[in-house]
């Protein structure tokens, strides 16, 4: 789905790479987990895959095409094609469950007729059917992230990018959170969670790239660390 070969990443006025000589294949169907002490890439490798960011060298192929090379309409149907999910969930304050999630299909241009089977659809995979007419600040955290979720899966999307989704959340919120996901996953959806929990991604037991410095350390099925 995505290979990425031999990138590295220098952001404009810092001195370090961000990210050096990365290669990583992902394939569909996978669950992955990015881990890492903070400042070690993580966040670099989502927004290169989102194309937020180009590589500095090296190449990216989404479906086997260079990221690179995207026209403007590529770029905008490769973004469709990836739900993203951020730490502070980014909802739109003013506008209720429902809408938030409403929202995502409204900007793609979809028939209210179309928004009004989704969205309850969506709303109910998350096990928020009966917050729907709650704002945001109505929502515990845990809730407010279901939303996230919500809005990123209700686009269909063949990866979700998710980074650092559990970083404000408790433990057992946090496990509920990869829970979902690793339903989602199971549904077909590819999934990329960047984070620092390790616990659940010694409980989940997935693929586990690790990065430190930029470079990547370790990529293999299992836990947080290789010395369990
Ligand atoms: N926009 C930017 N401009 C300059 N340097 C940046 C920028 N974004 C990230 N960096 C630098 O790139 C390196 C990698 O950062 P990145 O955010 O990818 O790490 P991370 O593993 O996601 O860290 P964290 O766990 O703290 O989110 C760091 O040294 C960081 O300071």
């Amino acid at each position: 789905m995505i290979e990425i070969k031999n990138v590295s990443k220098l952001y404009n006025g810092s001195k370090g790479l961000a990210l050096k000589e990365t290669s990583l294949a992902l394939e569909p169907g996978e669950f992955i987990f990015l881990v890492g002490p903070s400042g070690a890439g993580k966040s670099t490798l989502i927004k290169l895959m989102f194309r937020e960011q180009l590589p500095t060298s090296g190449e990216i192929f989404f479906e086997n095409r260079n990221m690179a090379d995207y026209s403007k309409r590529e770029l905008l149907a490769h973004r469709r094609k990836i739900g993203m999910v951020f730490q502070d969930y980014k909802l739109l304050k003013q506008k209720t469950v429902y809408e938030n999630v409403a929202f995502a299909l409204e900007v793609l241009g979809k028939s209210p007729k179309e928004i009004q089977k989704k969205v309850p659809e969506a709303l109910e995979k998350v096990g928020l059917s009966q917050k729907k007419d709650k704002f945001p600040k109505e929502l515990s955290g845990g809730e407010q992230q279901r939303v996230g979720i919500a809005r990123a899966i209700i686009k269909q999307p063949v990866l979700i990018l998710a980074d650092e989704p559990t970083g404000n959340l408790d433990r057992d919120n946090a496990l509920q959170l990869m829970k979902l996901f690793e339903k989602i996953n199971k549904e077909g959806t590819t999934v990329v969670i960047a984070t620092h929990a390790w616990d659940l991604v010694d409980r989940m037991q997935k693929r586990v790239v690790a990065l430190s410095s930029g470079e990547l350390m370790r990529d293999e099925q299992g836990g947080y660390s290789n010395n369990e």
